[in-house]
């Protein structure tokens, strides 16, 4: 064994941070990054479509130990990608010909599906050699979380096969919501402590250690998308040579999740008009909101002398946030919409009908919904906060 793997006296504990989307999953990796336990952490941000946000968003202080994965969904199009990933960090982020990390966390996406993922680090022969799974933890956002567990299987599947499950959000909501929700999970997984955690603020040994994750103590369910995940596993070996051939034939959609689910990217070299982007998010979610699963950009707003973090959470969109400084050298707007049949040209359609100004793309035809319900606005942009 190289001299990297046998300066480790142990297994590298592993951590994943799932949960539905915008539930919270980078806010608490940013408060949990500046813990002691965190110091040496290697932190793996997994990022659906082909522009990652979190990586400048977030974790600012750690990007040295940071590896951000964008371009697909761990749990399908780039599993393979985790597999290399990890098997290659001793070596890459060795120090001294030593392998420096102590600890690896690894944030999801929101509509991943956790099974395949675990499957895949209990299981694999050489990252068993190296890494044990410490523990599962599920964000579960108050505000949309009953919402999200009736129509999103991901959803329930994240919750039913955590360890701990972090309540999110509890200031926005009442205590029977909070009730409501916690005997909604206490059902779907009785085992997992329960941890309210406002604005990411947990401590982090509430979230790591107390034993290896254990799927034999979780219910019926789990051990059957686990056992599922096996069969696939075998079948994927007899079937490897087609899926090659296949994947070469037609390439992966790194924007697509399921039929209908996809991320779309849109940028803006100028700076925006504040008004005109809040009219057209407004407008967005009043016509199409039940489709917009998320909004997630940085904006390069006029009249603001840094970037503006807006995030939009089915129909909450949160107060926007003022940054000190740009976190890279890219000073465009750069937006991320999570949507359910919803493509780029859509999403121009949207912002032409509140700007004279002409869009790059033709636009197609947007099938207009009566009855569309408005953004809760948490957050007007015009109220800033820092
Ligand atoms: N009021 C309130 N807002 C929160 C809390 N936790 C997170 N948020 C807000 O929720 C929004 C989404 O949070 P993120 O941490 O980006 O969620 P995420 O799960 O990483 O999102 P994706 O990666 O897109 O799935 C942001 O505006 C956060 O500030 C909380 O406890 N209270």
């Amino acid at each position: 064994m190289s001299g990297v793997l046998s300066s480790l006296d142990g297994l590298i504990p592993v951590s994943v941070l799932t949960g539905f989307l915008g539930s919270g999953k980078t806010t608490t990796l940013n408060a949990l990054v500046r813990s002691p336990e965190m110091a040496r952490a290697l932190v793996i941000i997994n990022e659906f479509g082909e522009v990652g946000l979190d990586h400048d968003l977030v974790t600012q202080g750690h990007e040295e130990m940071q590896v951000e994965m964008i371009g697909g969904c761990l749990c399908c199009t780039i599993r393979g990608d985790l597999l290399a990933t990890l098997r290659d960090a001793p070596w890459r982020f060795a120090r001294e010909g030593r392998c420096w990390f102590d600890r690896v966390v690894i944030e999801t996406t929101g509509l991943a599906d956790p099974a395949p993922i675990l499957h895949t680090l209990m299981r694999d022969h050489t990252l068993e050699t190296i890494y044990r799974l410490d523990s599962v933890i599920a964000t579960v956002d108050a505000v949309n979380g009953a919402a999200t567990l009736a129509r999103q299987e991901e959803a329930v599947k994240q919750a039913a096969m955590a360890d701990r499950i972090l309540l999110t959000k509890t200031d926005l909501v009442g205590e029977p919501e909070r009730e409501a929700l916690t005997a909604r999970l206490r059902a779907l997984n009785p085992a997992a402590p329960i941890l309210a955690a406002e604005h990411g603020a947990v401590a982090a040994h509430a979230l790591f250690g107390g034993g290896a994750f254990d799927p034999a103590g979780k219910s019926a369910d789990v051990q059957d998308w686990l056992r599922a995940e096996a069969y696939a596993d075998h079948d994927h070996v007899h079937d490897h040579a087609h899926a090659h051939a296949h994947a070469h034939a037609h390439g992966h959609d790194v924007n697509r999740h399921g039929p209908d689910i996809r991320a779309t990217c849109l940028t803006f070299e100028e700076p925006l008009d504040p008004e005109t982007f809040e009219r057209w998010i407004e407008l967005l979610t009043w016509m199409r909101g039940e489709d917009v699963l998320r909004i997630k950009g940085i904006l390069n707003l006029q009249g603001q002398p840094g970037p503006v973090v807006v995030h939009g959470v089915q129909h909450v969109f949160h107060p926007p946030v003022v940054l000190d400084e740009w976190p890279s050298h890219d000073r465009r707007t750069r937006l991320v919409f999570i949507t359910r049949g919803l493509d780029a040209a859509a999403l121009e359609e949207t912002f032409a009908m509140v700007t004279p100004e002409p869009v790059p793309d033709a636009p197609v035809d947007v099938d207009v919904e009566e009855g569309g319900e408005a953004l809760t606005a948490g957050g007007s942009l015009t109220g800033w906060t820092r």
